[in-house]
This record gives structure tokens, sequence and C-alpha cells, in this order.
């Protein structure tokens, strides 16, 4: 049964409970438990979605920051004496190391979305799913396609890896106390196979793609910003033109409420190196046909391709922000 609520819940834990029954039961269908499955946990609060994946899988293992909710969860577990097959990590989910699991079945804090999903999409951990309960439009976000108002570096970075899927919309109504926002429910499963990159210099190359998603890319590389640090790092390495050409990603995410930046343009003999190195990056985009095109409208397929052609051009990305 869900509920049981003996202690005081703490907005800025992300502390809402989901009670609705149904809900509850639907969840665990649909994340698929066999009866051999370890299932992770992460914010099983006072232990209401917790009993129902313990009746569905061989064992639990919760994850838990708040020792009071863990205490409340412990009795409830004793009660329906089903101890044995539940574990309790009372630590903070993006400190803790995770034991092997089959898969994740959560209700999480939703002020930690972003870095749970990357903890766990990019960890080391092998898993077949990951059911999530999340803020809606975080979850928007995860399931959107090139072209879509939502579509931005998130769910770029995730579907490079895994597949995203829309189980259902839950009313903030279903949960104790309110919250400001609705939520989804979506499920997330590792492709079987990855593009055999540098995870790092995808990230760092989608971050500087990204820094304005709905600017186009010829713009954004020639940002006397970029160009400028980029000169920076050249004589930081002392290539001088040679060998590996680093750009930083340093930049701030996304498009909202920012004024443009300012375009590279020399006035100086120190800038002349800056402004060639200009001219090869626009090259680059020139030849693929990317200039005029936005990355918040292109495939992964499209971005892995332009990687490339940078990358057979000398040209690596780097994050060293
Ligand atoms: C949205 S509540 C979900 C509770 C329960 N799963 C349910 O559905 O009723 C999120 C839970 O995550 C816990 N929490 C918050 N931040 C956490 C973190 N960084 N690591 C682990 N648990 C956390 C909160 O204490 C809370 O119990």
């Amino acid at each position: 049964m869900a509920a049981a609520i003996e202690v005081q819940l703490h907005k800025s834990k992300g502390q809402h409970l989901l009670t609705n029954q149904r809900i509850l039961d639907k969840i665990v269908q649909k994340s698929a438990i066999k009866p051999t499955d370890t299932v992770l946990e992460i914010g099983p609060g006072t232990g209401n979605l917790t009993l129902n994946l313990v009746e569905a899988a061989q064992s639990v293992v919760v994850v838990e920051l708040d020792k009071r909710m863990v205490e409340v969860l412990q009795k409830r577990v004793e009660e329906s004496g089903v101890q044995d097959r539940l574990t309790v990590i009372n630590k903070d989910a993006l400190k803790a190391e995770f034991p092997p699991f089959d898969l994740v079945v959560a209700n999480i804090p939703y002020g930690i979305s972003s870095p749970l999903v990357a903890k766990l999409v990019y960890g080391a951990r092998l898993f077949r799913s990951t059911t999530l309960l999340l803020q809606r439009e975080f979850a928007r976000r995860l399931l959107a396609k090139p072209g879509d108002s939502e579509f931005n570096r998130l769910a770029v970075n995730v579907n490079l890896v895994a597949d995203v899927e829309f189980v259902m919309d839950v009313s903030k109504k279903e949960f104790v106390p309110c919250p400001e926002v609705d939520s989804s429910v979506v499920i997330i499963r590792p492709k079987a196979e990855v593009p055999n990159i540098n995870l790092d210099e995808w990230w760092a190359f989608i971050k500087a793609c990204f820094c304005k998603k709905n600017r186009t890319l010829g713009a954004t590389f020639k940002q006397k910003k970029k160009v400028m640090e980029l000169l920076g790092m050249f004589n930081l390495a002392g290539l001088n033109g040679e060998g590996k050409d680093y750009i930083s990603s340093s930049d701030n995410d996304d498009d909202e409420g920012k004024s443009d930046e300012e375009e590279f343009s020399p006035s100086s003999c120190s800038e002349i190196g800056a402004s060639s190195f200009k001219e090869k990056l626009i090259g680059v985009l020139k030849s693929g046909n990317f200039e005029d095109k936005r990355p918040s409208k292109l495939s992964n397929e499209e971005l892995l391709h332009l990687l490339a052609m940078f990358n057979q051009k000398g040209i690596y990305f780097h994050d060293h922000s």
C-alpha cells in the first residue's frame, strides 16, 4: 500500500511522494522486471515504489540521501517481511558507487535529473533499462528529435548511446506534497551498438556546436571568443600550426536571452594566426555544407560526420572548462 508519511518532507531534497497505487503498478509493469533481477532504485523515500519492486524482483538496492527516509523505509520493509531482499545505501546517488544491477526503476529527485541520467547512460555499469519518473519538461527534452523546440545538448548526448521511450504522463496531483510541475515516465535503453569515438571529444564538440543551439554553425565558429580561445591553446601547446588543433568548448550552453558575440576580424599582427585558423574551420563547414546549418536541426549521424571532417583536418575538440 502507498503513502505512510511519518516524516516532514523537504522540497529542497525533492521529497514528493508518489501515492497513487495504480501508477506505481503501471511503472513496475512497464519496467518488465524478471524474478531473477536486481533492481536499483534512486531516492526510494518512504518506500512506496520500493515495496512494489521487492515483490517483482529478486533483490532491490536503494540509494537514499535522507537517513530519516531510510528509517521509515526499513521499518515498512521489515513489517512486510522482505528485508532480506533489500540493500540500502544511505548516500548521495551522484557520489555513491552503484553495485551491479540489471535495471533501474525510480521516481527520482528532479534536481539531480541531468547528472544522474549522465551517470547512468555513460557509467561503467551495464544494464538493461532505466525507468524514470521525471519532470515533464525534462522528459520532453530527452524524447526530442532534431528540429523540435526542446531538442538540445542533453537529447543529443543521451541519444548517442541510448533510446528513450515515452511511457505516460503523471499529474502533479498524484504526489504528496503536490509539486509545482507535472511529470512523465520514460524508459531509457542502452543502444546495442554505440559509435566508436572518443566520448570526451564528442561532449566537447557538442558543447561547442550547441553554445547557441539555434545559431548557424558558420556564425558559431566565426566568434571572436572561440577563435581567440583556440589561439591561446595553440600558443600554450606550442604547436604553431603543426599537429593537433584544440578548440576549447568552455562556452555557456544554449542560446536563450544572450546577445550575439562579436565576430572575429583581425585588427593586429597577433590576430593573423587566428584569422587563418578561422578560415580553416569555415572551410571544413563549407566543404560539408554545414555553414548555414543549425545544430538544433542536425541528426547525430550528421554531427558525427562533421566531427570526423574536423578530425580529418587535424582539428580536435577539447573541454578545459
Ligand atoms: C521524489 S522523492 C521520491 C520518493 C519515492 N520514490 C516515491 O516515489 O514516493 C525523491 C527521494 O530522493 C531522495 N534524494 C534527494 N536527493 C538525493 C540524492 N542526491 N541521492 C539519493 N537520494 C536523494 C529524497 O530524500 C527523496 O526521498
